[in-house]
């Protein structure tokens, strides 16, 4: 099973925001999307979880395509994504979200799926917070609630935009070792991240975008020292990660 991205071009009106972009992210493999702001990231994520028609191109999971169905069902086929502005329930407690992501999904209303919320929340440090409202609780908490949707919604490729960007130390490793035990069950992960020490952790395939391009695509170390992404995305600090 792999997620491959074809020749993928999006227009806002004049501007290209995706121009012939292909990617392949294949399963048990952590594939970040890095590239300065406005390179087309989360424009690609909205693209293959169904909110972005693209002009042209393809989106395929296995052998099925994803273009022109409807973003319900691509998560019924197990593409699952979370958002940048995180779009949690605020008025509804932390287990009964957990229970509804799974709900959405699998279109199960049963005690198994809220056995299986409460032990998603216990693996996420959450289980004190799972009558508190998503709104009462601190920003990594949030972050944490919105992975819980996502392994609640059982899905065969995540798309995480910039889920560790403001995590405190605990939080960032657990976000880690979660991130890791998916992988490990063999699912597709595709990371969006501007933190580049996450990058070098975690991802297997590191590839750049910029203006709707992709540039570079290797390992960290060949993309990090790739003399077209030093000069667009480190510029002239020449930063070392
Ligand atoms: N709905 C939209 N309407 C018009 N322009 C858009 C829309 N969404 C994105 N864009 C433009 O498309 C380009 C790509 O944006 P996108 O959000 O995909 O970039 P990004 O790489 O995710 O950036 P960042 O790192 O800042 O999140 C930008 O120039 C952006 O302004």
């Amino acid at each position: 099973m792999t997620l491959q991205v074809n020749d993928v071009r999006v227009a806002f009106g004049g501007l290209v925001a995706l121009d012939g972009v292909s990617l392949t992210a294949e399963p048990g493999a952590v594939t970040a999307l890095i590239g300065p702001n406005g390179a087309g990231k989360t424009t690609l994520f909205n693209v293959i979880s169904g909110l972005i028609e693209p002009e042209s191109g393809s989106i395929r999971l296995d052998d099925a395509e994803l273009l022109r169905r409807s973003a319900r069902r691509r998560a019924r086929m197990g593409i699952v994504r979370s958002f940048q502005e995180l779009r949690l329930f605020g008025g509804v407690s932390v287990q009964e979200q957990t229970v509804f992501a799974a709900e959405r999904t699998v279109f199960t209303r049963s005690h198994h799926t809220r056995v299986r919320a409460t032990q998603i929340l216990d693996r996420l440090g959450l289980s004190g917070a799972r009558r508190d409202l998503a709104a009462n609780l601190s920003y990594g908490q949030q972050k944490a609630v919105s992975i819980a949707r996502m392994l609640a919604m059982n899905g065969r490729a995540w798309l995480l935009d910039e889920q560790a960007a403001g995590l405190a130390p605990r939080e960032y490793d657990l976000f880690c070792e979660v991130v890791t035990e998916a992988k490990e069950r063999g699912l597709i992960i595709l990371l969006i991240e501007h933190n580049l020490q996450l990058v070098r952790d975690l991802a297997d395939v590191v590839v750049f975008l910029d203006r709707g391009r992709e540039l570079a695509t290797g390992t960290a170390d060949e993309v990090f020292s790739d003399e077209v992404v030093r000069a667009l995305y480190f510029g002239k600090r020449d930063q070392e990660v």
